[in-house]
């Protein structure tokens, strides 16, 4: 990395008050209600013309579920602001939280806009699902305050953060934009390296693509496949990764049993490699599959029952915010 003239950011990650989200979507709309839940002032920017109505029904539909989680001091929904312009939305943020479509060179030239009207030192970070920052900064004059921030859907209940700099951002940016979320209450990874995907996108496209290809070749359904997840490995997950999942298969022996145990197996034809044709019949298949297996819940219904369920979840191993704060006093009281 190059941390060439990229000035300091202007306040400490500890500081921040204000945010500006760009693009107020499925995921923008989910960062907005994540910072206001936390006590931020939000300003957010979006050219659709029917953008605030959605944005502000998305942020009443996630409130009782943050409310639940806890809201901070001062949390408040009337602490959003939407902009009538990219200029204004982002002329006093002390952060930047890019949502945009998926599309390369919109990403590079909205990163262009956002660096020429934002603060100077202020990070913006874009929620890209997989391209590295490396490829979209190529057009901003201060292209070392931009970095990946890749959060999970929704960004106000799934903690996870990726961060991750290209080849020109500045280090500094990368370590202030880890402290920022992890002040916001997110859970950062911070990579060292660009990889597309990042992490936990390259896990879930492996799985995404054999299930693709399992129903390409009629050999499960739809919900044959989310129920062997649900029912099955999803459990696990939750609260223990696929690696010391996996140490477990191994017995007394833990890992190292199960390399030798099943390591060679990895080399029988259980996966496909190359992503399958995505063409109608697949596409269809994977619709009508979902349609089936909703069995009449609508869109709503289902961020409702996720939502839930995703609290339940946290609550159950302990993950809820007032809790890790209960379990770090427990910790500094026995220290
Ligand atoms: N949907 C998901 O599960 C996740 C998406 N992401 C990433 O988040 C970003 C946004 O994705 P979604 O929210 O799913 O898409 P979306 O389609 O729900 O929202 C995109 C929003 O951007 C707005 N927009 C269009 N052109 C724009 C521009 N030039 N400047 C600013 N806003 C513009 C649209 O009006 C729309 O409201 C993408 O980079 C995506 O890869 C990341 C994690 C999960
Ligand atoms: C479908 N997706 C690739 C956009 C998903 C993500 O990027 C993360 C998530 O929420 O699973």
């Amino acid at each position: 990395m190059t941390a060439v003239t990229t000035p300091a950011a202007p306040c400490a990650p500890e500081d921040v008050t204000r945010v500006a989200c760009i693009g107020a979507g499925v995921i923008g709309g989910g960062w907005v209600a994540h910072f206001l839940a936390r006590g931020y002032d939000v300003t957010a920017w979006d050219p659709a013309p029917d953008a605030e109505l959605k944005l502000r029904r998305l942020v009443d539909a996630a409130w009782p579920a943050l409310t639940q989680l806890g809201l901070a001091d001062g949390a408040s929904r009337d602490r959003l602001t939407v902009a009538a312009t990219l200029e204004e939305a982002v002329a006093d943020a002390q952060f930047v939280q890019e949502s945009a479509p998926e599309k390369l060179e919109l990403k590079r030239d909205l990163l262009a806009q956002l660096d020429a009207a934002a603060p100077a030192g202020t990070v913006i970070a874009s929620s890209t699902s997989g391209y590295p920052m490396t490829d979209m900064q190529t057009t901003a004059a201060d292209p070392g305050r931009l970095v990946v921030g890749h959060p999970f859907n929704p960004p106000y209940l799934i903690p996870l953060v990726e961060v991750v700099g290209g080849e020109q951002t500045a280090e500094h940016v990368v370590t202030w934009a880890s402290r920022f979320y992890d002040v916001a209450g997110k859970s950062v990874i911070t990579m060292k390296s660009e990889v597309p995907g990042f992490i936990a996108n390259r896990l879930q496209e492996a799985l995404w693509r054999e299930a693709l290809h399992m129903v390409a070749n009629g050999e499960a359904t739809v919900q044959e496949i989310d129920d062997s997840i649900t029912e099955g490995p999803g459990l696990r997950w939750a609260f223990m990764g696929p690696m010391l999942t996996f140490a477990l298969a191994g017995g007394e022996g833990g890992m190292a049993h199960m390399l030798d145990h099943f390591g060679p197996s990895l080399k029988s034809p259980w996966t496909r490699l190359e992503a399958p044709e995505l063409d109608k019949k697949l596409y269809d298949a994977v619709v009508e599959g979902c349609d089936e297996e909703a069995a009449g819940r609508t869109i709503a219904d289902l961020v409702a029952e996720r939502d839930q369920g995703v609290i339940d979840v946290l609550r159950a191993t302990g993950r809820l915010p007032q809790q890790r704060a209960q379990s770090a006093d427990q910790h500094q009281e026995i220290a």
